[in-house]
């Protein structure tokens, strides 16, 4: 039977659940988030996307036709374009300036998921590259329509994280995770299981890395 996206996340169940539904998201969803750890997490949020873009100008690089190098070209203006320029604006709303994000120190979990995928990226094929880097655009799709569909959920101006929900439920951001989405389609429904079972170990590396991103905010660690 041909793989597809979804095995992925069915082969790390658990982790996948813990890392969409981690407290850092239900208190962002519900407004009891302690405003120091968004900050926290914002900053480091900062660091994590450069990161990204440079791990997406490397599948750039190692796509070896116009259509795969289309795929990444979207992953990099997703993060570039939609994120990062959102990101900085939404900042400096939170009281942190465009000087402050550039010399800010990495925190440990942010080097470890960060140097993880650009690693798997550089030792690895396309696939192994855009499977590291899935959890991160699918996942926060993901996040954005279950925090929707819940009514603990507080929508709009009596939730000072409205925006950031908002940002990952728009169609700019869903249309690129949508297109992600097709490409690993294509791409996982030609694999051996013995290639699923690698690819899997990357995906389920890099959801626990997520998971604890969500974890290093929460508790405002270095
Ligand atoms: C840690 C992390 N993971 C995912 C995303 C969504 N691109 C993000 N901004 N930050």
């Amino acid at each position: 039977m041909p793989y597809q996206f979804e095995d992925l996340k069915n082969s790390c169940h658990a982790e996948w659940h813990a890392y969409i539904q981690h407290s850092f998201v239900q208190q962002l969803a519900d407004a009891s988030l302690a405003p120091e750890a968004f900050q926290h997490y914002l900053k480091q949020d900062y660091l994590f996307l450069i990161q990204f873009a440079r791990a997406y100008g490397l599948a750039v690089y190692k796509s070896p036709t116009l259509s795969d190098l289309k795929q990444a070209k979207e992953g990099l203006k997703a993060i570039v374009d939609i994120e990062l320029d959102l990101h900085i604006r939404y900042c400096e709303e939170w009281g942190i300036s465009e000087q402050e994000l550039a010399n800010l120190p990495e925190a440990r979990a942010t080097l470890a998921y960060t140097r993880y995928v650009l690693d798997t990226g550089n030792r690895g094929d396309l696939l192994d590259l855009h499977v590291a880097l899935s959890p991160c655009m699918v996942g926060y799709g993901e996040i954005a329509t279950w925090l929707n569909s819940r009514a603990e959920t507080l929508r709009g101006g009596s939730n000072p994280y409205d925006a950031w929900i908002a940002m990952y439920e728009s169609a700019e951001f869903q249309d690129a995770m949508q297109s992600e989405i097709r490409w690993l389609n294509e791409r996982l429904a030609d694999v051996s299981s013995a290639r699923f079972d690698q690819l899997s170990r990357i995906f389920s590396d890099a959801t626990r890395l997520e998971i604890d991103f969500w974890q290093m905010g929460l508790t405002q660690s270095d």
